[in-house]
């Protein structure tokens, strides 16, 4: 699956009348992309649709041959999804028992279960954490908690929205330089122009619309020229 892209087709949404997505057409081929846009420019709801989380109304998103209206739940085994707010994505009362939940559907033993989840926590630098109550974890750390939930089912694709809300300048570098290593996709939707310049591709987006598309360095200061 690693090699199939997702991409979407004449893709509009609406939501309460409001058109909230205007025909989106995109393939997502470069291992690195940000998405960003002013607050309500449909960033949330743009990568919403790539799991299949909201459906849209006009087009198709698809990966590979596969559409998010017809295989939702084939695609997110493939495209895994860390929200804005950690605290939806957390729910069992450990940190090693709220990574494992997702593994539940995977039909593993005990033991090859423990495994997934010792080795996504250390390669994460939070195996400390593997006892801890999740209530009990600071922002970031929750944070890094919700990502080692999605990352030990090794999805292809990553698709983050405001991974770095709520934290302080070292957790930032930390989980930026971290994301930076991981062999999956990463699409991440983020106000943080300084780090999206090292990805591969930037997109802007404008009421719903893509209004600038293309590498980090002509993407970034066209938007600071326009809409900064
Ligand atoms: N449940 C809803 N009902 C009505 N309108 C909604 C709903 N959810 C989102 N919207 C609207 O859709 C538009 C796009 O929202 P979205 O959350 O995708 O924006 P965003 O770019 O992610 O913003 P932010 O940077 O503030 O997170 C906004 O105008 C928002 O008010």
């Amino acid at each position: 699956m690693a090699a199939q892209f997702l991409r979407l087709l004449d893709v509009s949404h609406r939501v309460g009348g409001r058109t909230v997505l205007r025909k989106l057409n995109l393939t997502l081929s470069e291992r690195r992309i940000g998405i960003i846009g002013r607050n309500g420019s449909g960033k949330s709801m743009l990568v919403r649709c790539l799991n299949g989380l909201i459906i849209p109304k006009e087009g198709r998103v698809m990966l590979g041959d596969l559409s998010t209206a017809r295989h939702a739940r084939t695609i997110r085994r493939h495209v895994g999804m860390v929200f804005q707010s950690v605290e939806q994505q957390l729910i069992m009362p450990t940190v090693a028992e709220d990574v494992a939940f997702g593994l539940r559907s995977l039909a593993l033993s005990r033991a090859e279960a423990k495994q997934a989840v010792d080795a996504i926590l250390a390669e994460l630098g939070i195996a400390h954490l593997a006892e801890r109550p999740v209530a009990e974890l600071s922002g970031g750390e929750k944070r890094l908690v919700t990502l080692a939930g999605v990352l030990v089912m090794r999805p292809d694709h990553l698709v983050l929205d405001e991974p770095m809300t709520g934290l302080d300048h070292y957790q930032r570098r930390c989980l930026s330089e971290r994301l930076l290593g991981l062999p999956q996709q990463v699409i991440m939707v983020s106000h943080e122009l300084d780090y999206l310049a090292q990805f591969d591709r930037v997109i802007a987006l404008h009421e719903g619309e893509v209004v600038l598309d293309g590498s980090p360095e002509s993407t970034i200061s066209a938007w600071k020229q326009r809409y900064g």
